[in-house]
């Protein structure tokens, strides 16, 4: 069977090859078929353009037409062996087909043994399945990062667990190992369905994709090890799970799955991830808006999360933020223990003590985080969730902390594992500042880009700041990709993609960036605006410096926003003097400046184009809908359908062309630093011939070498308000999250 559509395409294997005897299991429509995600073909370059946005196939399925009255009618059989042993006609969940076979992971295959005594003697004593040390041994996950070390013990001891440590530090697997290991140990009866087993809330798409993928790439190695080419991680970036009978083990003769990891975000087909959740998932990764959309609609998956064994929030500071307050609490609700709410409603119970056995007991939630306030911390270890709930309004809690007091940990005392650094900066990270004017901001921004290639993550603040900024950028040649809200899912998964492979790139993002984005190899973070918190700021940096690699960041500042960034450093226990400067070739400025500005020029031409005809297009589009006949003069300067007249347009082209050739010579001459002659370059009161011999000379910037930021830096100045304006200063901004 084939069908195809634009947006859409599907493919079906032919039956044939199935050994045994096939029985018809029902006929049902084409949408509830058992469809399983397929890996785009890199060879055919389907990368998700070309309109083919996701790739499927379906196995086992017969095709019938049958004349009825209404005329020629299609159906599909599902057939599956009578032997009922292969698991490729998956049930869903709404009772389409069926029948269903399932394999735990651990039956999947015996577990290996592995050495780890001697092949991981700093995994050795956690005693995690042999699959997962496999796993951890081929990505040469030698030794567990410090919050790993601290916080696996526990959650395989049965705790709670609330994790914070800082950015990049492996807090993922921090959490996920222990779910993974549970699954891996705790193998389903045979001919049973998967049950959703864990739970994994995340503020971002981007951050959930990301968090499947880390869990997906488990699967994909003990496949590998097993005998089964391993599918290509990517599908986790598709938001589709890759636990499909094609990526399953074959043992004895039977496919059967590994663990499934099942993704639900914003921005993708609601109908294809209702799918995903019919074929059963052990491991569900969600945003909460999208989620709580689902939920609402979905009895099944409903219960599945009351009868959770894991719930995960990471970043649960971030979700508050994201006003995402009502869904989490909606969601959160459903992994309360229902007497026990009931309870806490009437006042003076003691809620610890109302744990019963009709109670699901066994629900482990663990909470990360890069910043969590100490207070919040503190109010955990205290047990003071019924205090804090009941309390009123005599001391109102912070949203975030009201709600993660509802949480409802099913150990008296979570375990608390605070390892953040002092100020929540990673010692690999180099802070550095800017103090330039608000206009001279692109300037600057393009001198730093120029000066230090690499990869570079721009954080601005708003939507329009990067719609400014980006094709003034790329006019200058910069390969820029944008990421914000209201970018559609693909192009900003797409986005990212290109930015993390492309060496010398830049991506100007929000602040949906700002959090658990974990990408190797990123250089400079630039806060080309404030961050709107000391909160966002850790985050924001937290981009660069990952997994004990070095990184760097500058804070640009202009006049108005120092009395913010002062606050901001004060914050984080730092003052503007310890944040040594960037310093700058001024006499580079003044050509890069003349380049800015062309660029401006151009974009704002291509912009009045753009308003105009749009503009045309609005007035003739009313006047029609207003039964209004338009001016002559105004009809005949307009060639058709609100576009510019053809003489405006070539005035108007010939403009930008003519400005694109004045860039295009610019941006093609050297730029030189003071001194270097620009006719011969052993002349000059500065020459560059032994540094171009040696191969250090800058790319772009004649007479410079080739430093890394953190080469040129310079201390800070102190200037320190007087501690009356200081207090003033903090008491004005309130713009710190805690
Ligand atoms: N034990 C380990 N050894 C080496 N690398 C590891 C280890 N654990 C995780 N990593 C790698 O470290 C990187 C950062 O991990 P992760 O994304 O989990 O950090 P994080 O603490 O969640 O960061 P953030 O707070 O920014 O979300 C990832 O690329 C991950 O693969």
């Amino acid at each position: 069977m084939h069908t195809s559509t634009s947006k859409q395409k599907r493919k079906a294997r032919s039956q044939a090859g199935s050994s045994g005897k096939r029985i018809k299991a029902s006929c049902i429509s084409l949408d509830s078929l058992p469809w399983k995600t397929v890996t785009r073909p890199v060879e055919t370059s389907l990368d998700g353009d070309d309109g083919i946005l996701e790739l499927e196939e379906v196995d086992n399925v017969e095709i019938v037409y049958e004349n009825t009255d209404r005329g020629r009618v299609v159906k599909f059989n599902v057939l599956k062996d009578s032997d009922s042993g292969d698991g490729t006609a998956h049930e869903p969940r709404h009772g389409h087909t069926s029948a269903v076979v399932g394999t735990e992971a651990s039956q999947v295959a015996p577990p290996p043994s592995f050495d780890s005594a001697n092949l991981l003697p700093e995994w050795h004593p956690f005693q995690l399945h042999p699959h997962i040390l496999q796993v951890l041994h081929s990505c040469k996950f030698l030794s567990p990062t410090p919050i790993q070390s601290q916080a696996i013990p526990s959650a395989l001891s049965g705790r709670d667990v609330i994790g914070v440590a800082e950015t990049g530090s492996g807090k993922t697997l921090a959490y996920g190992l222990p779910i993974l290991h549970h699954i891996f140990s705790h193998p389903r009866p045979p001919s049973s369905r998967k049950e959703l087993q864990a739970l994994i809330l995340a503020p971002t798409r981007e951050l959930a994709l990301q968090v499947s993928d880390h869990l997906n790439a488990f699967s994909n190695v003990i496949r590998a090890s097993v005998g089964e080419a391993p599918k290509e991680t990517i599908l986790a970036n598709d938001g589709l799970t890759s636990d499909e009978p094609g990526v399953s083990v074959r043992q004895h003769g039977r496919r059967v799955p590994l663990i499934s990891v099942a993704v639900l975000v914003g921005g993708m087909s609601v109908q294809k991830q209702r799918r995903i959740l019919d074929r059963g998932a052990d491991i569900l990764v969600a945003t909460p808006g999208r989620l709580w959309d689902i939920l609402e609609e979905d009895e099944v998956l409903s219960k599945q999360i009351q009868q959770l064994r894991f719930l995960v929030l990471d970043e649960a500071d971030r979700m508050i933020e994201a006003g995402h307050f009502a869904e989490m609490d909606n969601i959160l609700r459903l992994t309360i223990r229902q007497s026990e709410e009931d309870e806490m409603r009437s006042e003076g119970d003691d809620l610890r003590g109302a744990k019963g056995s009709r109670l699901q007991d066994k629900l482990q939630t663990f909470v990360f985080s890069a910043t969590l306030s100490k207070e919040l911390q503190h109010n955990f270890k205290r047990r003071s969730r019924h205090t804090a709930i009941t309390q009123g309004g005599n001391n109102p809690l912070s949203t975030l902390d009201d709600l993660l007091l509802r949480l409802d940990f099913r150990h008296p005392e979570p375990d608390v594992i605070d390892i953040s650094p002092e100020g929540g900066t990673v010692s690999t990270l180099q802070l550095s500042k800017l103090e330039c004017l608000s206009s001279d901001k692109d300037v600057y921004l393009y001198y730093f880009l120029l000066r230090y290639p690499g990869r570079s993550l721009v954080f601005l603040s708003a939507i329009d700041g990067i719609r400014r900024l980006f094709p003034l950028l790329e006019l200058l040649n910069l390969k820029t990709f944008p990421l914000h809200s209201q970018l559609e899912q693909r192009q900003r998964l797409k986005n990212l993609d290109r930015f993390k492979s492309t060496p010398n790139a830049i991506l100007l993002a929000t602040d949906i960036a700002a959090r658990g984005l974990d990408i190797p190899t990123v250089d400079h973070v630039i806060h080309y605006q404030m961050p709107r918190s000391a909160d966002v700021f850790v985050h924001r940096n937290g981009r660069t410096a990952r997994a004990l690699r070095k990184g760097f960041s500058l804070l640009m500042c202009s006049p108005e926003e120092r009395r913010v960034a002062r606050a901001l450093l004060a914050k984080l226990g730092r003052s503007e003097a310890d944040i040594p400067d960037i310093s700058i070739e001024m006499t580079l400025l003044d050509s890069l400046k003349t380049r800015v500005h062309l660029a401006r020029q151009i974009d704002l031409q291509q912009h009045k184009v753009k308003k105009q005809s749009h503009e045309r297009h609005w007035l003739k589009e009313t006047a029609e809908a207003m039964d209004i006949e338009l001016d002559s003069d105004f009809m005949s300067a307009s060639e058709d359908d609100g576009k510019p007249s053809k003489y405006q347009k070539k005035r108007f082209d010939a403009k930008i062309v003519s400005l694109k050739t004045e860039l295009k010579e610019l941006l093609a001459k050297p730029l030189l630093a003071r001194g270097i002659s620009a006719r011969y370059i052993t002349s000059g009161s500065k020459t560059i011939v032994d540094d171009l011999i040696q191969g250090n000379v800058h790319e772009t910037m004649l007479g410079l070498k080739r430093t890394g930021a953190g080469d040129d830096l310079v201390a800070g100045r102190k200037r320190q308000p007087s501690k009356a304006k200081k207090e003033e200063e903090l008491m004005e901004w309130t713009g710190f999250g805690s």
